[in-house]
């Protein structure tokens, strides 16, 4: 396995400390052409440098990538197309049909796969059993307080940087517009929707909370298997008040089971 990282931003920085502690190598990162000046040195022993897919050393087999829907949209299909397999946590992107479609026929030509990263999420398992069975409803909320909401459309409506009365909603609706609309903080919503009933039909209200100091996620799932609700109080990370920690720690874990030889 030879791994290039996309991206260099919080979710990426605790991979490569977390991948370097199970002793894999990071041979290349994939980065805006600005920022390919930055010190890599303390995560990896001489990694390239490339901003683009062409550019990678030929025996890459991984593309990692922390990069967000852009990073994913720019950089996945033509990693698909050239053989590699990969890793994202960027899922919200998906729910761009053009997207989607560019990464499904790249990976056939390519012969590769997109591997999807559960993110600050879990249930997934769960739901995606019981869609082989009717499933009748899939609602998500995401609640975060008002500094992870900071960058996102909730500044249209919501005074974020003065203290909120409340807990408000700031979108309700499918899951396909949270993703478009909140690209760096939808991403569960992508996930619950490929998961369960698909980004048209899979609910979603996204509430910013003062009363809170992590990101809570909350589905409520209801078919033939029965019913279900599944919360999380994730941490974020300290870098970015924005993304959870256990998002990151998916990336790690797909990155981990890649070589395993039992599933699980
Ligand atoms: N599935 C899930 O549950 C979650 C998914 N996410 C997704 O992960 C993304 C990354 O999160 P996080 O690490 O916290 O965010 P950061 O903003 O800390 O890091 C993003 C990094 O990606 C880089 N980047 C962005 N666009 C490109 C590009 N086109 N080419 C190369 N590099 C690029 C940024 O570079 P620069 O600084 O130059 O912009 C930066 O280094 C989020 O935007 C979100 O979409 C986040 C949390 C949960
Ligand atoms: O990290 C989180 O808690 C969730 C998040 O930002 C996303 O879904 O994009």
């Amino acid at each position: 396995m030879k791994i290039a990282l996309l991206g260099n931003g919080a979710i990426s920085r605790y991979v490569q400390q977390a991948i370097l502690k199970q002793g894999l190598h990071i041979e290349a990162f994939l980065l805006r052409p600005q920022r390919m000046d930055e010190d890599h040195q303390s995560v990896a022993s001489d990694p390239a440098i490339v901003s683009s897919v062409t550019a990678l050393p030929q025996d890459i087999t991984h593309l990692i990538d922390c990069a967000g829907h852009q990073g994913l949209a720019e950089h996945g299909p033509a990693a698909l197309r050239a053989g590699l397999d990969v890793i994202t946590v960027s899922i919200g992107a998906l729910a761009d049909p053009d997207i989607y479609d560019d990464l499904v026929s790249s990976a056939t030509q390519g012969g590769s796969r997109l591997h999807l990263a559960s993110g600050a999420i879990g249930a997934l398992d769960t739901l995606r059993a019981a869609r082989s069975g009717q499933l009748d409803s899939v609602r998500y909320t995401g609640r975060k307080p008002p500094q992870g909401w900071i960058g996102s459309p909730a500044e249209q409506s919501l005074d974020l940087q003065s203290s909120l009365p409340s807990a408000q909603t700031h979108f309700t609706g499918p899951a396909r517009d949270a993703a478009l609309r909140y690209p760096k903080n939808a991403n569960v919503a992508a996930a619950v929707a490929l998961a369960g009933v698909g980004f048209d039909a899979t609910e979603v209200e996204l509430i910013a909370d003062p009363t809170i100091s992590s990101n809570i996620h909350e589905i409520c799932a209801s078919g033939d298997f029965g019913s279900f609700t599944f919360s999380i109080t994730g941490n974020s990370l300290p870098d970015n008040p924005r993304s959870s920690a256990l998002a990151a720690m998916s990336v790690v874990a797909e990155i981990l089971a890649i070589n395993k030889p039992i599933s699980s």
